[in-house]
């Protein structure tokens, strides 16, 4: 089989309990929340993505098959053996990852991290599963290393989520491009950390940095 990637690119982990971590980031094409299309963002299931999943015409974008995909996120990652870190993400991953390319990954000596939105089950040989719930949306991987959620979203039920098996809970503030909401985003958030200590706030570090 062959994937439809739309960028790799070497970075830090913005988001999440691994955040500050040198990685390689692997963003598949295309999502089953959304078409990527502005016109259908206001009917979309999941609309306040920050993404372009469009497409293969991202930095190192095209289709490629499992070994030489491998081999893409090794040279964007460098000589050094030690704490290979690749994330998966999207777009929603979950559509494109098998098999062939945990194997593969895991071949090249790397750790595979994955960011999903959860309506698919993960891959269960991946090392680090982080879950991003959707409103409105099936989620079936109720279980994993960290539960991201993206604060606020109408309809999500925190107190249910908590119930589900996840080592970490966090709290991200949607941003919104706006710097008004943004700012009232973080501060709803922290206020829930505050009031919620099984939960933790996550922020979007690489956009502070001006990293991809
Ligand atoms: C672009 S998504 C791709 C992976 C997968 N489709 C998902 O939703 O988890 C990567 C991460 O960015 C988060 N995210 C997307 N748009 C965001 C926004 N406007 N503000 C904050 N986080 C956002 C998602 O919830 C997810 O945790
Ligand atoms: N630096 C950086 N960290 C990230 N963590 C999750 C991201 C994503 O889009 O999945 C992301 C991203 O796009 N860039
Ligand atoms: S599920 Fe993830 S990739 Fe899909 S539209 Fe939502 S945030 Fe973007
Ligand atoms: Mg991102």
């Amino acid at each position: 089989m062959s994937y439809a990637v739309k960028e790799i690119f070497l970075t830090l982990q913005g988001e999440g309990v691994h955040a500050g971590r040198r990685a390689v980031f692997l963003r598949f094409t295309g999502c089953n929340l959304w078409t990527g299309r502005e016109e259908d963002r206001a009917t979309a299931i999941c609309q306040f993505c920050d993404t372009d999943f469009v497409g293969m015409d991202g930095e190192n974008g095209g289709r490629y098959l499992a070994q030489d995909l491998a081999a893409k996120v090794e040279s964007l990652w460098g000589e050094g053996k030690s704490a290979r870190y690749v994330v998966l993400t999207g777009g929603e991953p979950m559509l494109q990852v098998d098999d062939a390319l945990v194997d593969a990954l895991h071949a090249h000596g790397f750790t595979i991290a994955i960011e999903s939105n959860g309506t698919i089950a993960t891959h269960p040989r991946i090392d680090w599963v982080c879950i991003s719930p959707k409103a409105g949306s099936d989620v079936v991987q109720r279980r994993g290393d960290e539960l991201k959620l993206v604060w606020p979203q109408q309809g999500s039920e925190p107190d249910l989520m908590e119930q589900w098996d996840f080592a970490n809970f966090l709290i991200q503030p949607m941003d919104c491009g706006a710097e008004s909401e943004n700012r009232a985003n973080v501060v709803g958030a922290t206020d829930f950390v505050m009031r919620h200590p099984k939960w933790r706030l996550s922020l979007q570090n690489h956009k502070i940095l001006g990293l991809p």
